[in-house]
């Protein structure tokens, strides 16, 4: 793994990022296996409150690890609060892992099983932070609610995001997306487990909380298999790398309490 350089291959895979960020071994990373029975049920911990209806989506792109998709976060329009947030976080992207033919690629575990793919909808600390870098740095600086993806039914607006991922095949590649609200790939209990942890890709800083949805939503092989005609690599290079299993192992939980809503 030369310079700043990770992926997710034998050579700069998850077990070698160590070597340039050395918080990969540290007290609060992610992902984690989540052990239901062991959660600690907090009756305090209220519901998450998602307000999304005037959300702007800007873009969708292919950064090389993931297919990402950006929000306007000048204002409080997209907002998640509640739950265990001591105020309102504001939408800055969305983004998923996934894996390989059939095999799982979340990244959360759930009692030691994976699921097929794990949404990560990511939120900054406007209230205390002036940009998403400064509060990506801050122990209370961000928000990931993480949503499972299981194989089943075809997903009704997962089309809207599978069928613009041909524009952002190759790691590089941006493109207009307008209009999006992640809304409607939320199921339908809003029940969830939290604990505090970190980025799960480089730079892995343990800004984190936590916020993993109970119930799955359900997509087709179909449209997993779309995620997968992705590249990890450029137009320009030689190398055409499919882009999947684009997920991190869990990691030691360290002494860290899972508190888990009603
Ligand atoms: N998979 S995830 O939800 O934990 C996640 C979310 C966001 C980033 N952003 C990368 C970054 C943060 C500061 C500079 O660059 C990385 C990982
Ligand atoms: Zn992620």
């Amino acid at each position: 793994m030369t310079g700043n350089h990770w992926g997710y291959g034998k050579e700069d895979g998850p077990s070698l990022w160590h070597r340039n960020y050395p918080v990969a071994q540290g007290s609060r990373q992610s992902p984690i296996d989540i052990i239901p029975h062991q959660a600690a049920h907090d009756h305090s911990l209220d519901a998450i409150i998602l307000n999304y209806d005037h959300c702007t989506s800007i873009n969708i792109s292919n950064n090389g690890h993931s297919v990402v998709v950006e929000f306007d976060d000048s204002d409080d329009r997209s907002v998640i609060r509640g739950g265990p947030l001591d105020n309102a976080y504001r939408l800055k992207q969305f983004h998923f892992h996934w894996g390989g033919k059939g095999c799982h690629g979340s990244e959360h575990t759930v009692a030691g099983m994976s699921y097929a793919s794990e949404l990560h909808l990511v939120h900054w600390n406007a209230v205390k932070y002036k940009n998403f870098s400064e509060a990506a740095t801050a122990p209370d600086g961000l928000v990931v609610l993480g949503i499972f993806l299981e194989t089943g039914d075809d997903h009704r607006w997962l089309h809207v995001i599978t069928d613009a991922l041909y524009m952002v095949k190759y790691k590089g590649s941006l493109t207009d997306f307008k209009g999006f609200n992640p809304k409607c790939l939320l199921p339908s209990s809003l029940h969830y487990w939290t604990y505090l942890g970190s980025l799960t890709t480089p730079p892995l800083h343990e800004s984190v909380t936590w916020i993993i949805l109970k119930e799955p939503i359900s997509v087709s092989e179909k449209q997993l298999g779309k995620f997968r005609m992705l590249l990890f690599t450029g137009e320009e290079e030689d190398q055409r790398i499919r882009m999947e299993n684009n997920f991190r192992p869990p990691q030691p939980l360290k002494g860290r309490k899972v508190r888990s809503s009603n």
